[in-house]
């Protein structure tokens, strides 16, 4: 099984427009809802792919009610408590000539709803992953790290996919993945990657504090995998048409798990998330299994000496 937590789902409101202009009325030519949210997405994907994954997290008010019929017209297995404060945020993307997005805030959690949460992880056995991801409502800090040190002697595999001080903490309990794009990871290590040598650096020095693997991510130009045996695998970019580049994030991640877990290999691991990224990014929504098959084919992976 492979529980995903999102602590602070949105609603996505994806809107496209002919040319984003600021400071006006811009009219929408195309636009969608889903449930969104990292851990949702990564739900999304794996069920899609064929896998046993239950998406856990929390709801509040009325735009909460609204999520969970969007998580009953998708059809996916989940858990999420409901809060008897705040509502959930809805977080708009518009898709002009660039990507603009507005994420909310979301609701307040406190510690006893997080210990609610990792009572239904208490399941989490040795064969399953737990899946971290996405941002922390602001009025609580630590919380990864709060749901780790509840849950580090289950033996679940652990993927973190957060920001900053929240994924630093999380490193100690030696997460089997975390998947920073190239400007989270340049953030995280405090200076801008130019090179190959300065992201080996940087993603050697998060390993060196506890990550097992690392899988950086770079939009157009492909994925970057450094393996607890040592190994960089290089991804490159697949060109195409970008629809809407939200959620290819988190769909590598589900790929990654995915191809981990059926191909048993790091390298299947890197080709369906490169292949699940991919199809989202050219598409106008979270890819289905079909895009991502398709994907496949096209992804070339070599092996980097650094
Ligand atoms: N414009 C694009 N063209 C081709 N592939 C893309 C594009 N954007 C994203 N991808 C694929 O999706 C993966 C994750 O995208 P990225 O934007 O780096 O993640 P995040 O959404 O977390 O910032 C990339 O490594 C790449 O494989
Ligand atoms: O929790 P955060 O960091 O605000 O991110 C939430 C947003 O990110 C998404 O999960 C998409 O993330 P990616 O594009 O990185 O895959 C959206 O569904 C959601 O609106």
């Amino acid at each position: 099984m492979i529980y995903t937590v999102t602590l602070n789902p949105a609603i996505d409101n994806v809107i496209q427009t002919e040319a984003f202009q600021k400071g006006h009325i811009n009219r929408a030519c195309r636009e969608y809802i889903f449930p969104g949210g990292k851990g949702v997405n990564v739900s999304l994907v794996l069920e899609r792919l064929g896998m046993e994954t239950v998406a856990l997290g929390f709801l509040a008010g009325a735009t909460g009610k609204a999520y969970q019929a969007l998580l009953q017209e998708n059809g996916l297995n989940h858990g999420f408590l409901f809060l008897d404060r705040g509502f959930t945020r809805i977080n708009t993307k518009v898709s002009a000539e660039e990507e603009t997005e507005i994420n909310g805030g979301g609701p307040g959690i406190r510690e006893r709803d997080l210990d609610q949460l990792c009572g239904q992880l208490a399941s989490a056995g040795p064969e399953d992953f737990v899946v971290l991801s996405g941002s922390v409502p602001s009025r609580i800090s630590g919380a990864y790290a709060y749901i780790l040190e509840r849950i580090s002697g289950c033996g679940a595999g652990i993927v973190v996919d957060t920001t900053g001080e929240e994924l630093l903490q999380t490193l100690k309990y030696r997460p089997f993945l975390i998947k920073p794009n190239i400007h989270e990871l340049s953030e995280l290590c405090g200076a801008a990657i130019r090179t190959k040598d300065e992201l080996a650096a940087c993603v050697r020095s998060l390993q060196k504090a506890g990550v097992r693997n690392v899988l950086v991510s770079m939009g157009r130009d492909g994925a970057c995998l450094f393996t607890e045996p040592g190994e960089v695998l290089y991804a490159a970019g697949i060109s195409g048409k970008a629809g809407n580049t939200v959620g290819a994030g988190d769909s590598m991640v589900a790929g990654f798990l995915a191809g981990y877990l059926t191909g048993g290999s790091y390298r299947e691991a890197l080709r369906t998330g490169a292949a699940a990224g991919t199809a989202t990014a050219f598409s106008f929504g979270i890819a289905g299994e079909e895009e991502i098959t398709g994907c496949m084919e096209q992804v070339v992976i070599e092996e980097l000496k650094i």
